[in-house]
C-alpha cells in the first residue's frame, strides 16, 4: 500500500520569494518518508491560514514549468460524464435581466465554427450543461454576465467557447513575436493551479486553429513567463498579481481588450482581490466596463459581492443562476461527523483505511496543520502529498499530479485547493477542519461529484470550534436534499449563528440582488471578507 509516498514537508523554502517560515517541519527522506520536526517554526507563518504575500519579496524565482502536453491525446483526455449528468436538466434556471437571448439545447444551436466543434466532440462533449445553455448565448449577443452555477457544471467551457468563437469569426491570430501584446481576452483566478487549469482548457477548445492562449502566474520565473507572452497572445490567463506585474512591466496592452472573465468572482471581488480587480480595471488603456464585456462566474455569490459586482458589469448585465445560489451540489452525500479535536486523527485514519485507494482530498485550516496530517498519514503509511502556500511552486504542481495520477491517492490540502480544481476520480472530500464560511465549504465538497458523477463528502465538526457555520450548514444540507443529523439542528438552533442562515424558507438567501434581493430577512447577508480559512489562503498574491 505505502509506495514511497511523495511528501515534502518544507517549513523554509529557499530561493523562490516566498519562503517565510523558519522552521516547522524539516529533514530527509526515509522510506519515501520526509520527516522531522522542528518545533520553532513562527506562529506567523505555518501556523496560520495561508496568508496572501508578495509575490515580488525574496530571491528570484527560477521554477520554469514543465511544458503543457503535445499530444492530442493528453490535450484532449477527460473524464466520463456521470450518471446523473441528465440530471442537470431538471435544475431550475432563472434568469434574469431585460431581454435574455434564448437558451441552446445543443451545441449544433451554438453556431461555433468547424474546428472548435471538432474539439467539443473530442472533449467528450455531447450536450451542453444548463449553465452552457444559457451562458453561451448570453455570451454570443454581446452581454454582460454574472453567472452562478453549482460547482462541477461546466462554467468554464461556458464562457471559452462563446468567447473562442467570436476570436475566430472575427479572424484574430497571434501577433508573431513582438514586445508588446494586445490580447483580446483576459481571464483572471485566484490562484496558480486553477489558472493553469483554466489555460489548459483554453488551449484544449483552441487546439489547430490560430487563437492562442497564455498563461501567467506567480511561483514561476518571471523571464520565462514574459518570453511566453512575447510569443503572441490572445487569450491572457492569470493570477492577479502577476497580470498586474505584466501589464505594469509594459508587455501587456489592453486597447484589444474585449472580453474580461473573473472565475470564482466572488472570491476575486472579496477583500483580499478587490483592490487588485480595481487596479487592473483601472490600468491604462482598459477599455471602460462600457467598452469591453465583463462576465462573472462561481458557484457562490454573497449579496454584498453581487452588489459590488455591479460596478465592473454594464447595467443592463444578466443574471444567471442555475439552481441555487451558493447551493451545493447534490450529486455529493454529504456527512457530519460530531467530533472532538483529539480524536479527529484518529478518525481520519479510520476513513481513509475503511476507503482504500480512493482518492481523498482531505482540507485542513492551516499550512502547518496540512504538513502535519500529511506527515502523519505518510508514517501510518498511507501513500500522502500535500499542497499549501508554504510549499514552493515546483513542489505544488508535483503534488498535484501525484494526486492526478494516483500515485499519492490521498491530497492534504489547505483552502489553496478550494476552489475550482477538477480533478478525475475524486471519490471524497473530508473536512478535517471546517472552514469558518459556508461558501468555502460548498466550494471544497465541490472537488467531487462532478459532472454528474457521485461522490461523498465527510466533514468533522468539532462543536467548540464550528458552532457558528452549523444553521448555514443546516441550509445547505436540506437545500441539498441530505440527511441533517438532529445533534446538528440542535446546535444550529440553540446557536446564533449568523452566516446566511434564512429560517422562513427553503429558498436560499441569495438571487439577483437587482431583485430587491431575499436576505433582508432576519439575518444579516453573508461576510464576503475572507474568512481566516478562505484567507488561507488561497493563494499569495502572485
Ligand atoms: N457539456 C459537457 N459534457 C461533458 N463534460 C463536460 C461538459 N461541460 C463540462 N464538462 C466537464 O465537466 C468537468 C467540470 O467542468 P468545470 O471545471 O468547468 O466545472 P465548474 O462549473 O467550473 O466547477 P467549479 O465550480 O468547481 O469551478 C470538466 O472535466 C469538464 O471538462
Amino acid at each position: 500500500m505505502f509506495n514511497g509516498a511523495h511528501l515534502f514537508v518544507a517549513g523554509w523554502k529557499g530561493g523562490e520569494g516566498r519562503g517565510r517560515g523558519r522552521g516547522g517541519f524539516r529533514g530527509g527522506f526515509r522510506d519515501g518518508c520526509f520527516l522531522v520536526f522542528f518545533p520553532n517554526c513562527p506562529a506567523s507563518t505555518a501556523d496560520k491560514p495561508d496568508q496572501e504575500a508578495g509575490e515580488n519579496a525574496g530571491p528570484k524565482v527560477v521554477y520554469v514549468p514543465p511544458p503543457p502536453p503535445e499530444e492530442e491525446s493528453s490535450i484532449f483526455s477527460h473524464y466520463a460524464t456521470g450518471i446523473n449528468f441528465d440530471k442537470y436538466d431538471d435544475i431550475l434556471v432563472d434568469v434574469s435581466g431585460s431581454n435574455p437571448p434564448k437558451a441552446i439545447m445543443t451545441f449544433d444551436e451554438a453556431g461555433l465554427c468547424e474546428s472548435l466543434r471538432k474539439n467539443v466532440t473530442k472533449s467528450g462533449y455531447v450536450k451542453p450543461t444548463p449553465v452552457q445553455k444559457h451562458g453561451i448565448p448570453i455570451i454570443s449577443a454581446g452581454r454582460d454576465l454574472m453567472a452562478c452555477a453549482q460547482t462541477g457544471s461546466g462554467k468554464t467551457a461556458a464562457f471559452l467557447l462563446p468567447i473562442l468563437q467570436r476570436l475566430m469569426a472575427d479572424g484574430v491570430a497571434a501577433s508573431k513575436f513582438s514586445e508588446v501584446q494586445e490580447p483580446e481576452a483576459i481571464i483572471v483566478a485566484p490562484t496558480r493551479e486553477l489558472i493553469n487549469q483554466i489555460y489548459l482548457e483554453a488551449r484544449k477548445f483552441a487546439y489547430g486553429t490560430c487563437v492562442r492562449p497564455v498563461v501567467v502566474y506567480g511561483g514561476i520565473n518571471t523571464g520565462y513567463t514574459i518570453r511566453e507572452v512575447l510569443k503572441g497572445c490572445n487569450i491572457l490567463c492569470g493570477t492577479p498579481g502577476r497580470l498586474l506585474d505584466i501589464i505594469g512591466r509594459g508587455k501587456v496592452g489592453l486597447s484589444k481588450l474585449r472580453y474580461l472573465v473573473l472565475d470564482e468572482a466572488d472570491r476575486m471581488l472579496d477583500m483580499g482581490f478587490e483592490p487588485d480587480m480595481r487596479k487592473l480595471v483601472g490600468s491604462p488603456g482598459m477599455p471602460s466596463k462600457e467598452d469591453r464585456q465583463t462576465l462573472m462566474f462561481s458557484a457562490t455569490y454573497p449579496e454584498d459581492i453581487q452588489r459590488m459586482a455591479a460596478d465592473f458589469l454594464k447595467v443592463d448585465y444578466i443574471f444567471l443562476a442555475v439552481g441555487v445560489v451558493g447551493g451545493a451540489c447534490s450529486d455529493v452525500e454529504q456527512t457530519i461527523v460530531q467530533v472532538d479535536q483529539y480524536s479527529k486523527r484518529d478518525q481520519l485514519l479510520e476513513l481513509l483505511r475503511s476507503t482504500g485507494n480512493e482518492r481523498t482530498m482531505v482540507f485542513v485550516e492551516t499550512k502547518r496543520s496540512a504538513d502535519f496530517i500529511a506527515t502523519f498519514l505518510c508514517q501510518e503509511k498511507l501513500s500522502t502529498t500535500s499542497i499549501h502556500g508554504d510549499r514552493e511552486q515546483r513542489e505544488r504542481e508535483k503534488a498535484l499530479s501525484d494526486f492526478r495520477t494516483g500515485q499519492c491517492p490521498v491530497l492534504v490540502a489547505t483552502s489553496v485547493a478550494a476552489r475550482g480544481l477538477d480533478i478525475e476520480q475524486v471519490q471524497h472530500v473530508v473536512n478535517f477542519d471546517l472552514p469558518s464560511s459556508i461558501d468555502e465549504y460548498v466550494h471544497r465538497i465541490g472537488r467531487t461529484g462532478r459532472c454528474g458523477n457521485i461522490g461523498r463528502a465527510v466533514s468533522f465538526f468539532n462543536p467548540e470550534s464550528d458552532t457558528p457555520l452549523a444553521r448555514s450548514l443546516v441550509k445547505v444540507l436540506s437545500g441539498a436534499q441530505q440527511e441533517v443529523p438532529k445533534w446538528l439542528e440542535e446546535i444550529a438552533f440553540s446557536a446564533h449563528g449568523t452566516t446566511g442562515f434564512n429560517p422562513r424558507g427553503k429558498v436560499f438567501a441569495s438571487t439577483d440582488t437587482r431583485k430587491g434581493g431575499s436576505f433582508k430577512m432576519d439575518e444579516p447577508p453573508q461576510a464576503s471578507a475572507p474568512s481566516p480559512a478562505a484567507a488561507a489562503d488561497d493563494e499569495e498574491w502572485e
